[in-house]
């Protein structure tokens, strides 16, 4: 892996705001996305899949996947990694931990507001940890959507505040029995899922993977995580997305496009506990929590 040349000032960097962006999307995009995580892959009239990607039944909207909001964060940053007080070389960026909050039904289509504002900063010596928060808002509308909070694992960033008292900030506080196969990954999963928007060419381009450490292209960390929520809805939502409310994920392990991914989970009251592996491998690579609104009494 090469070595990260990276420069941080967490005072010009913090104090830094960052600009409002704009963004929509429409049915299409929340089609594609779907079946970038997998929908329909096994069967393409699954009954719990086909209203995420097609007008199930004459439906009037396709029905959108609490993860699809994660999309509204790659656009966070307007300029890159062009922010003061702050170098670094992106081909060693490794996406850490998604936090999901979302408030109202999604709609089908929408044009959105995204408010931006560093989360988060911490010193872990051998890398930095920043955390990029998103509020999301329909245009023409004062209700907040959704929320997401991406964390990024700066490999080689660390270092940069006094060892004996690493740099830590953050602006928000701290806080059995079933178990599901989840239709494995294609090797041209990646390929698919960048047409979502996130083109980093970590997960389509070999060479730029070999830079990065990698033997190949890596899987997105949305991705994987797309694949973990989509199975908590079909088994415990009783395939009903909007049941979801919170979705917490730490990325543990890189997965490549083609791996089986099976996913444990764990009801503890409302909340879900899940954990993700490669079965190939028998590797943990995703963990986290997902908050539900409540469970249908058939359950
Ligand atoms: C300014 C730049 C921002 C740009 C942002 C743009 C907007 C948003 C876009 C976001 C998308 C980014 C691009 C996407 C890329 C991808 O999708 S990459 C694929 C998905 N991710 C992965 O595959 C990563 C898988 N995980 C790993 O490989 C490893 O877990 C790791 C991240 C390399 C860390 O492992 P390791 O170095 O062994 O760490 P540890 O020694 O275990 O721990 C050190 C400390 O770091 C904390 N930590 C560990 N893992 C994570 C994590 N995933 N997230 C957050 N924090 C982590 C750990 O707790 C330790 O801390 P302390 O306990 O305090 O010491």
């Amino acid at each position: 892996m090469a070595r990260s040349d990276s420069e941080f000032n967490p005072d010009l960097l913090l104090a830094h705001k960052l600009p409002e962006t704009r963004s929509s999307y429409n049915e299409r995009d929340v089609a594609i996305y779907a079946l970038g995580i997998g929908a329909c892959g096994q069967d393409a009239v699954d009954s719990d899949e086909l209203k995420f990607v097609y007008h199930e039944n004459g439906q009037e909207h396709i029905q959108v996947l609490p993860t699809f909001v994660s999309l509204f964060s790659l656009g966070s940053l307007t300029d890159g990694l062009d922010l003061p007080g702050f170098k670094y070389d992106p081909s060693l960026l490794l996406h850490g931990q998604q936090y999901i909050e979302v408030y109202r039904p999604l709609p089908s289509k929408a044009s959105l507001i995204n408010k931006v504002s560093l989360a988060g900063l911490q010193d872990k010596g051998k890398a930095a940890i920043l955390e990029i928060e998103t509020r999301s808002y329909e245009q023409g509308s004062d209700e907040l959507l959704c929320m997401n909070r991406t964390t990024v694992f700066l490999r080689g960033a660390g270092g940069f505040s006094n060892s004996s008292k690493p740099f830590s900030y953050k602006n928000y506080p701290s806080n059995q029995g079933l178990a599901v196969k989840i239709p494995q990954t294609q090797p041209s999963s990646a390929l698919l899922y960048r047409l979502s928007g996130d083109y980093n060419p970590l997960h389509s381009d070999p060479n730029v993977a070999k830079l990065a450490g990698f033997p190949r292209p890596i899987l997105h960390g949305l991705c994987t995580l797309g694949f973990a929520i989509k199975a908590i809805i079909k088994c415990i939502c009783k395939g009903d997305p909007s049941a979801v409310k919170t979705i917490s994920g730490r990325f543990l392990a890189t997965v490549f496009p083609g791996e089986t991914l099976i996913t444990e989970m764990w009801l503890q009251g409302l909340r879900v506990i899940y954990q993700t592996k490669v079965k190939e491998r028998n590797k943990a690579v995703l963990s986290g929590y997902v908050d539900i609104r409540g469970l249908s009494s058939s359950l």
